[in-house]
């Protein structure tokens, strides 16, 4: 690694997705661009017992995680660099461990600087479990150089 770490870089130790962080979720996504005004995320899980909340299910904030990680990424293939601003979750019913799940997000629509995100976490009937909205705000190059990152190819 020559220079400034490029964002891939720094990111290897993502909770959510860095392949570097022996803790963290380990999570890979499909990006379906059909509709590139659209993009989806998809990723297939299946949680142990280190991510326990009730007895039995995932633990909420690890819910709100895995919805999180999924909106966030739809940002690259809309090809901004966006942190999440505010978000919200309904836990509409108990999210297993020890069961394949899927995680799925799509872009609703940008308002300027301001990116409209969806997520749901289904179980293997296709039941969502829960319910994630998330407003992304792209960040500007001033906050990006402050952290002494340099841009992806996005
Ligand atoms: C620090 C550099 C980071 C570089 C990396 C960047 C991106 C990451 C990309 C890849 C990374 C790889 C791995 C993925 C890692 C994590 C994945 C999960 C994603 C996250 O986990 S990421 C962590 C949690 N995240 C934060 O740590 C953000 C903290 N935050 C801030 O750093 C600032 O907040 C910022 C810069 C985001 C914006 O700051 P700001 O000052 O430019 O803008 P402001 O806050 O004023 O709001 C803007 C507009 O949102 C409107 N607004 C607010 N609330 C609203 C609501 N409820 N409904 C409708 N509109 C609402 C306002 O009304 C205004 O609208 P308007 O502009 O129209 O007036």
């Amino acid at each position: 690694m020559k220079g400034h770490p490029t964002l891939d870089e720094r990111a290897s130790h993502c909770f959510g997705c860095g392949p570097a962080n022996p803790q963290g979720l380990h999570l890979s996504f499909e990006i379906d661009t059909t509709h590139p005004e659209a993009p989806t995320a998809t990723a297939h899980i299946q949680l142990t017992q280190l991510y326990e909340g009730p007895p039995g299910y995932i633990h909420g904030g690890i819910v709100a995680t895995l919805l999180d990680e999924s909106m966030s990424k739809l940002n690259r293939p809309l090809s901004v660099l966006a942190m999440t601003r505010h978000m919200e979750v309904d836990y509409l019913r108990p999210a297993p461990l020890h069961q394949p799940l899927t995680l799925i997000s799509r872009h609703l629509r940008r308002e300027g600087r301001k990116l409209f995100h969806q997520a749901e976490l289904l179980d293997s009937e296709g039941a969502v479990l829960a319910r994630g909205k998330g407003l992304f705000v792209v960040i500007d190059e001033k906050l990006l150089a402050r952290t002494g990152l340099t841009q992806p190819q996005i």
